[in-house]
């Protein structure tokens, strides 16, 4: 079942182009060795005033920046020519919100294992995405499994780095989790410890106090996650970040993932140990975080690029 609307436009390498016409060769090098880096973003209208916000638009490019850097792929164009076309594009698709996808990769030219000579191409596409787990996952939560698959490690695919590749390692947890009739995977990593989702970072919540995995447990640096820990300060909200083993997530109050798709999604059930509805917490920062991303708080409207 096709997961996606089909838009006008894409933006590709400096240009707008017809959604149709947005297409690469089939030898291009990132299709057979996944060597391409990408992000994820939304852009939210504020239900009342009507206006559009992409959130935290800046640094989710400036963390495509740092993928590319790791990656070793000459990325062309700056973070504000990047926030540029992903507002262009936004307008001339006319969507007031929708889910933001810039991909960086390697192009057609180079069929070896090394990338030298290979073209970079940089595309920015954008449609409606409504809740990424589900119609009323963000209201209900839903229910996860622990993967048998391990996460990538900090010295294999640096999870640092938004890599397409990376992706594997995801699809088959998150198969495996869909075969055990669960919405999500959760994996560990080498040393057992909980790391993350398919595509979402992970926070858990006991006795008041709310604690997510250290990045150095293997995990993507969310900005979600990081727009959380700061929201929880702002409603003094006790969080650290600190280890977690998978019985941490079975005794926990609340457990909810984090992520620009999957945004605020409570976790009910882990492994079939029944969590509960959304919590207190959990109700608290996922009320705070849409205050915000639809421009309701002043004081973070650094956060906010308007879409005119
Ligand atoms: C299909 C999901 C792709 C992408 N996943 C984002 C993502 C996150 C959360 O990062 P952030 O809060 O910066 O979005 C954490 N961990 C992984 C493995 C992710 O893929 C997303 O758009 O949420």
């Amino acid at each position: 079942m096709a997961d996606i609307t089909e838009v006008d436009y894409i933006w590709k390498n400096g240009e707008l182009i017809p959604w149709a016409e947005a297409t690469t060769h089939v030898l291009s090098h990132s299709l057979h060795y996944g060597s391409g880096v990408f992000e994820g973003i939304r852009c939210y209208q504020n239900p009342t005033t009507k206006k559009s916000y992409v959130f935290r638009l800046r640094d989710h490019m400036e963390r495509l920046h740092r993928s590319c850097k790791i990656a070793c792929i000459d990325l062309p164009y700056t973070v504000d020519e990047l926030c540029d076309a992903t507002v262009e594009v936004i307008r001339a698709n006319k969507l007031p919100s929708c889910y933001i996808r810039p991909i960086v990769y390697r192009g057609y030219g180079v069929m070896g294992v090394d990338p030298t000579g290979a073209p970079t191409d940089v595309a920015i596409a954008v449609w409606p995405w409504d809740s990424y787990l589900g119609a009323d996952a963000l209201e209900r939560g839903v229910s996860v499994g622990v993967s048998s698959w391990r996460q990538r490690t900090n010295n294999s695919i640096p999870p640092a780095v938004k890599a397409t590749a990376s992706y594997m390692n995801s699809i088959l947890a998150k198969l495996e989790a869909k075969e055990h009739g669960y919405a999500e995977a959760i994996m560990l990593n080498e040393q057992g410890l909980v790391c993350e989702g398919t595509g979402e970072n992970l926070f858990v919540v006991r006795d008041g106090v709310l604690s997510t995995p250290p990045l150095s447990d293997g995990l993507l640096e969310g900005i979600t996650r990081d727009t959380v820990l700061c929201l929880a300060d702002d409603l003094e909200i006790p969080a650290i970040e600190e280890s977690l083993t998978r019985a941490d997530l079975y005794i926990a109050d609340e457990v909810f993932m984090t992520g620009s798709a999957a945004e605020l999604t409570p976790i009910g059930s882990v492994d079939g140990r029944e969590i509960g509805k959304p919590g207190e917490v959990t109700r608290a920062l996922q009320e705070r975080f849409f205050d915000v991303a639809y421009g309701n708080i002043e004081e973070y409207a650094e956060w906010l690029t308007e879409v005119p």
